[in-house]
């Protein structure tokens, strides 16, 4: 099943004129400058309310009235505050201290709770990894969570693991899956929560909104699959079973790498996955708004919000599904009715590893599209709730236009790259229900 590495060196860049927007509590973009508009902002983050930008000192940036812009170094971070959630939040402190005055009286031991609480509101978001927590990932510590709304404001070396010692960081300041188990707290937290959550997806829709007004495809014809760009390994098992109904047909497909399930398949041929390498370098290079996929991946793109929801969709239900439904059945395999589709991307000056964790998937696809890179091998070490199978230790090195399929709860993490840079595309496959 190897595939040689040809596809050239379309190194993954960092635009030069690109700021780094943090929003308290909703997440980071990274933007070009000459989108730093107000009324830009002001759609991107929900602020209709009123915007205040502050630098890395805390001082605030004032627009310029004659162009509209806010005058932001390239490559610095800002934080972008909504005046609506300022003084709801001064309003909830003023709330707080009065309630301390009254407590104080009585009990000084309940503030930690009253910042736990608070904590938990203003730090909603919905991609997460899952972490390692003594010698097991439990879903009540960090999730690396999922959803169209993922944002965070933190770097994931706050949430990283030892990986030797398969401790984590039990403090993860984002918790999401936690949220539901710390949640149990008074009404108004929900529904705070559910705010956050409604303005995280119209966040996300005036991404979308932008990125399809102002973004222009380089490869058009990528956007609508085709059986055209799979690999023949690929397609001909599942036209093979569609005739014979036989899962040993569509079985041919796979190379079985593990016990616990983990396969690789070709998918897409070499131009493709060249194609969408280079359609995605061409995004970045718009300085369109860029989200982070999840909690730990910095510099990587959602590819739905920059127009492949229909693709992915189709690629779902139409053949991934027909895998995972014999496979992975014990993991809701048979009823995905979602997912997550984004690219990570590696490179030596910036993110180079990827901690131990879980994904927020029920079944995940990893495909490496390129370009040229040594190290950042995948490694797997047992499946969250088979604890049996937790002393299993499996390395993959990744290569152009290969695939692994594996259950989401099989934790895993990615080994430092080593040289040149690695961007590879993750889908993360869900059962939502609907
Ligand atoms: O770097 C990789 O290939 C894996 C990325 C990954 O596990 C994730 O984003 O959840
Ligand atoms: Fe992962």
């Amino acid at each position: 099943m190897s595939i040689s590495n040809t596809i050239n060196s379309l190194a993954a860049t960092t635009l030069s004129n690109e700021v780094h927007l943090v929003s308290l509590g909703y997440g980071e973009l990274r933007l070009a400058t000459q989108y730093c508009e107000r009324k830009t902002l002001e759609d991107l983050f929900q602020t209709e309310d009123g915007l205040i930008i502050v630098d890395s000192e805390g001082e605030e940036i004032f627009v310029d009235p004659k162009t509209n812009l806010y005058p932001l170094e390239p490559e610095n971070t800002y934080t972008v505050i909504s005046e609506k959630d300022l003084e709801s939040d001064t309003e909830d402190n003023d709330l707080d201290e009065e309630e301390e005055e009254e407590e104080d009286v009585d009990d000084e031991e309940d503030e930690d709770d009253r910042e736990d609480e608070h904590e938990t509101t203003t730090t909603t978001t919905t991609h997460s990894h899952g972490h390692q927590e003594g010698s097991q990932l439990k879903e009540e510590t960090c999730a690396h969570t999922h959803s169209s709304c993922c944002q965070h404001n933190d770097n994931h070396s706050s949430c990283a693991h030892d990986e030797e010692s398969e401790q984590n960081h039990p403090c993860c300041p984002h918790d999401h899956d936690n949220e539901e188990v710390v949640l149990n707290e008074p009404q108004h937290n929900h529904t705070l929560n559910n705010q956050v959550y409604f303005k995280l997806l119209r966040m996300r829709e005036a991404r979308v909104e932008m990125i399809s007004r102002l973004y222009k495809r380089l490869h058009p014809e990528i956007f609508t699959l085709s059986e055209e760009f799979f690999e023949n390994d690929f397609i001909e098992p599942i036209r093979q079973y569609r005739k014979t109904k036989q899962e040993k047909d569509l079985l041919k497909a796979l190379n079985k790498l593990t016990d616990t399930d983990i396969y690789q398949f070709k998918i897409f041929k070499l131009d493709f996955c060249k194609k969408l390498l280079e359609e995605i370098e061409n995004f970045k290079n718009t300085g369109l708004p860029i989200a982070r996929p999840n909690s730990m991946n910095n510099y990587g793109v959602v590819l739905d919000e920059i127009g492949f929801t229909q693709f992915f969709t189709d690629l779902r239900q139409n053949y991934l599904c027909l895998f995972t439904s014999i496979l992975y059945k014990q993991y809701y395999g048979d009823c995905i009715d979602g997912h997550h589709a984004f690219v990570v991307q590696y490179k030596m000056d910036k993110d180079k590893e990827l901690a131990f964790h879980y994904d927020e998937s029920d079944v995940t696809v990893n495909l490496c599209l390129g370009s040229e890179f040594t190290g950042g091998s995948l490694y797997f070490k047992g499946i969250l709730d088979q604890p049996e199978t937790h002393s299993e230790y499996f390395e993959f090195q990744h290569q152009v236009g290969s695939a692994l399929i594996h259950i989401g709860t099989h934790r895993h993490g990615a080994r430092g790259l080593e040289s040149g840079s690695r961007t590879n595309l993750i889908l993360w496959l869900r059962r939502i229900g609907y």
